[in-house]
């Protein structure tokens, strides 16, 4: 080893001192640490027993250091329902007086008399007739079914309705069954319930239709129309309606400048009622009003003024609009004839509410109650014109068959008309088979 100098050596002693009492700083500083972090532990721990003790966690537990940080497993990707990915079930089947698309009508409106069931499938619930409860204090359901005859689902983003004689239009401007989620949405009429099936009226959908989903139709939420004509004593059952969660929107209150609660929060029965009537004022102006410049002080809605609005709507208190096409189409409706020997034939037929002993070749309907609502029915699928585009411009001359119930109609067109030739009995029409599902 070399030999070190004095003035090394000094040196060298220096460092030592400074590394001993570094040593020393060290050391008190990571005694301190230790008992800043028992303290901490201890107050944790108390905190830990009193949740404990609450009930919400597990008694006189010690707090452990946290166990080191796993590698993060691979993020799982949203539950399907949340993607909007759902594997439907039909809820049940239609047995409907139509059994084929064709001269099946194109809206429910169109024919009044068209006539339907639908039972609940025993697969859905334990008891279906129970999902029913309640449903026959109703008058009309919206009826949620899938166009399982469409062959195909169609990503066509324009369609040509027939009733635009071929102006094409965007698919979600139309009622077309050619789109994306083939869903129909049908306003039927409730007849009445018994048991697990629904006996309808007014449907556009052929039997074996597949339905989805079954909603009662409440004019106050579905009907702009309706809800512009409140009164005010309308109202204020509606203003106890909000309170029920599932329907009101106070929990979307998006906007402080409406409901201003002070700073001290709610604290006298006077500041409460006020807010209660700010609420209220609020849930009110949210389904009453369309836009914010309509918001006006007092709850009760105000009809428009005379704004101009080149969008077309049926009258003037009516907030909803509607396309030109369906106010004015470019297919005028049809009148509609029987020659002699369609209205013998159709006269002919026994309804489906005659009870007793019948004679089995006797022609007799399944869904629809009587010979005048059968007329109605085919006047009503006739006069709206039901050929497609092709048949009616290239096609002019051809017969036009379509089944109604247990008969089949055969009818021709000219200028301005629709003439039914024969009304003829087909006994097991609308049997639903495995093949219409
Ligand atoms: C224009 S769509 C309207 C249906 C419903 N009201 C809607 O707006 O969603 C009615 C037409 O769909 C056709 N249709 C009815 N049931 C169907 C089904 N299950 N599959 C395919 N097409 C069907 C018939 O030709 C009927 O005239």
């Amino acid at each position: 080893m070399a030999p070190v100098c004095d003035c090394c050596c000094e040196k060298v002693q220096k460092l030592k001192l400074q590394v001993s009492v570094m040593r020393k700083e060290t050391r008190n500083l990571r005694q301190m640490l230790d008992s800043a972090t028992r303290a901490h532990r201890k107050q944790l721990n108390a905190v830990y027993s009193a949740v404990s003790k609450a009930g919400l966690g597990e008694a006189g537990k010690e707090l452990t250091p946290p166990p080191p940080a796993a590698p993060a497993p691979p993020a799982a990707p949203p539950p399907a329902l949340e993607q909007g990915i759902i594997q439907t079930a039909p809820i049940g089947y239609i047995s409907s007086c139509f059994s084929v698309k064709n001269g099946t009508p194109r809206q429910p409106t169109i024919c009044g008399p068209s006539r339907a069931e639908l039972r609940i499938q025993p697969s859905v619930f334990n008891n279906p007739e129970h999902a029913l409860l309640g449903l026959e204090q109703y008058s009309h359901v919206w009826i949620i079914f899938l166009f399982h005859k469409n062959g195909h689902l169609s990503n066509k983003a324009k369609v040509k309705p027939p009733r635009l004689n071929g102006r094409r239009v965007g698919v979600y401007s139309t009622r077309s069954p050619h789109r994306p989620n083939a869903l129909g949405l049908t306003l039927a009429t409730l007849d009445k319930i018994v048991g697990d099936t629904i006996h309808l009226s007014d449907i556009d959908m052929i039997a074996g239709t597949p339905v989805l989903d079954i909603k009662p139709y409440i004019p106050a939420y579905d009907s702009p129309q309706t809800r512009t004509h409140k009164e005010p004593n309308d109202l204020n059952t509606h203003q106890s309606d909000a309170s029920s969660d599932e329907e009101s929107n106070i929990s979307n209150l998006p906007t402080p400048q409406i409901l201003t609660l002070n700073s001290s929060g709610v604290s006298s029965q006077s500041s409460l009622h006020r807010v209660l009537e700010e609420v209220k004022a609020f849930v009110i102006q949210d389904d009453f009003c369309q836009s914010e410049e309509q918001v006006s002080d007092s709850p009760v809605k105000k009809a428009p003024e005379s704004t101009v609005d080149d969008r077309p709507c049926y009258g003037e208190e009516v907030y909803s609009t509607i396309a030109d096409w369906i106010r004015a189409p470019p297919v005028s409706s049809l009148e509609v004839r029987f020659t002699p020997r369609a209205e013998k034939e159709l006269a002919e037929f026994l309804t489906s509410d005659v009870s007793g002993p019948v004679d089995g070749v006797k022609p007799r309907f399944k869904f629809l109650h009587s010979v005048e609502e059968a007329a109605a029915a085919i006047r009503g699928v006739l006069s709206a014109d039901p050929r497609s585009i092709y048949m009616r411009n290239r096609c002019r001359d051809r017969l036009f068959f379509f089944a109604l119930d247990t008969a089949d109609v055969t009818c021709w067109f000219g200028r301005g008309f629709a003439e039914v030739l024969q009304v003829r009995y087909v006994e097991h029409q609308n049997a639903i088979t495995e093949e219409t599902k």
